[in-house]
């Protein structure tokens, strides 16, 4: 028996093939790829002997190291030309330098236990963001129904890592991007990797609802988190996490939330896992939005929302997004990443959420620069709205939400690309970890 297509909806089920390139079903709900039977445990040997040094690229890859639990190709996983005929991969470059590591500035500055705390830096990908981890996957899938363009909404990591992908691949690559809200060091990535910019005059929802229309019209093929191919990929984050900690599920998975693609991916990663005995605990996952992008934590904190057995009250977010096109109040936050209104994964971060009895909260601009500036204090870079986990993670400590010594990993989700902001934040003394340049 194949993998499948399936509605997330439990009242609708409905089923597609494999090779389908739905993102929706007819119904419009999400899809999530289904596995049949349960992966055996002796495969977290496998993957562990995986890493050792002389391995194919495959092996050396951090997606692909778990094929076993992505093989939506039904391939011969241990057959190497079947592989390289059928798996996607920048040269096993994708997941490989991603792990959590420990980081003592980033403990103070949330005031976590030393030893409790782990910093994934996923910034470490070959395109300088998480999106790797989900485009690997997601060109894979592409590839494998023959398309001949992929195409993307982005503010800008997205954009970046697809046009990587499609350049290795030599297949046409579309970005709807919004205009002028982009880091230029994204923007530049997705201009070097030969990708055709459309400029879209608008925000990043704006960019997605253009993107979504021009694929169905063009047969161009989205890669953008809707995808469930991309989840698939994106599953890795949490997999190298726990591996790292010897398959022992931490307290708690902390990640920026923009369009939700990750809190929904490690929320299918530790339902699987639990499912399959894997896993004895379920970590909980918090989700930190930025204050002026606070779609989740309106709905959710606010209003009550919840996926409540996969009966959410999906009018909540219908009134949400009449009142922000009524008001024209848009996400606003210098955090352009997760600058997003109308997250297109809300329904599967909401049942992430509930599985995992999951926490959301908000944190302030200034907040998100302190901890990126903590994490810079450890010899890492990662953007702003990577700093959103660091200043999460301290209000939630704070809060007596996260104790001070529960093991927590936080998802660092991408690299500094907008060169400035740096610069900016140390020129002002009245900044937390402030170091202004000083005149001979
Ligand atoms: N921050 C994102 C926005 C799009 O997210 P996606 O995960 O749905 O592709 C970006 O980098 O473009």
């Amino acid at each position: 028996m194949n993998a499948v297509l399936k509605c997330i909806d439990p009242g609708c089920g409905l089923e597609y093939p494999i090779d389908s390139t739905l993102v929706e079903c007819e119904r419009g709900h999400l899809l999530d790829v289904k596995y049949p039977g349960s992966p055996p445990e002796s495969l977290k040997e496998v993957f562990r002997c995986r890493r050792d040094p002389g391995g194919s690229i495959f092996n050396e890859s951090g997606v692909w190291r778990f094929r076993e639990l992505l093989n939506f190709c039904s391939i011969d996983t241990e057959d190497a030309e079947q592989c390289a005929a059928h798996l996607v991969s920048l040269d096993g470059a994708e997941g490989r330098q991603s792990k959590p590591y420990r980081m003592g500035r980033v403990s103070k500055f949330t005031e976590m236990e030393p030893d409790s705390l782990w910093l994934q830096p996923e910034g470490y990908n070959p395109s300088g963001s998480f999106k790797d981890n989900g485009m690997a996957t997601a060109v894979t899938h592409a590839r494998m129904v023959s398309a001949g363009k992929i195409v993307c909404a982005s503010t800008g990591n997205t954009s970046a890592s697809a046009g990587m992908f499609a350049a290795n691949e030599g297949i046409e690559c579309d970005v709807y991007i919004p205009a002028g809200q982009i880091a230029p060091g994204k923007l530049s990535q997705a201009y070097q990797f030969g990708a055709q910019i459309i400029e879209v005059d608008g925000n990043f929802d704006d960019a997605l609802r253009r993107s979504l229309d021009e694929a169905r019209g063009s047969g161009g093929y989205t890669v953008n988190s809707i995808n469930p191919f991309r989840i698939e990929g994106q599953k890795t984050i949490p997999y190298r996490a726990l591996e790292q900690l010897d398959w022992e599920a931490p307290d708690w998975i902390v990640y920026p939330g923009g369009a939700l693609g990750n809190t929904s991916s490690c929320g299918k990663a530790l339902m699987e896992l639990h499912e399959w005995g894997w896993i004895g605990k379920i970590p909980r996952i918090a989700v930190i939005n930025a204050e002026g992008a606070r779609t989740l934590s309106d709905l959710y904190n606010d209003r009550g929302l919840r996926w409540n057995g996969g009966k959410p009250d999906t009018g909540l977010i219908e009134d949400h997004y009449a009142e922000m096109d009524r008001t024209g109040a848009g996400p606003r936050t210098r955090a352009t990443a997760i600058q997003i209104g109308r997250p297109a994964n809300i329904l599967k971060g909401l049942r992430a959420l509930e599985y995992t009895d999951g926490v959301v909260t908000t944190v302030s601009d200034t907040e998100m620069l302190d901890g990126m500036s903590a994490v810079g204090l450890n010899g890492f870079d990662c953007e702003m709205a990577s700093g959103a986990t660091p200043a999460g993670i301290k209000k939630l400590v704070k809060e007596g939400v996260i104790k001070r010594d529960d093991t927590v990993v936080g998802i660092l989700t991408g690299r500094q690309k907008d060169a400035m902001l740096p610069v900016e934040y140390h020129s002002d003394p009245s900044n937390m970890f402030a170091r202004p340049p000083r005149a001979r």
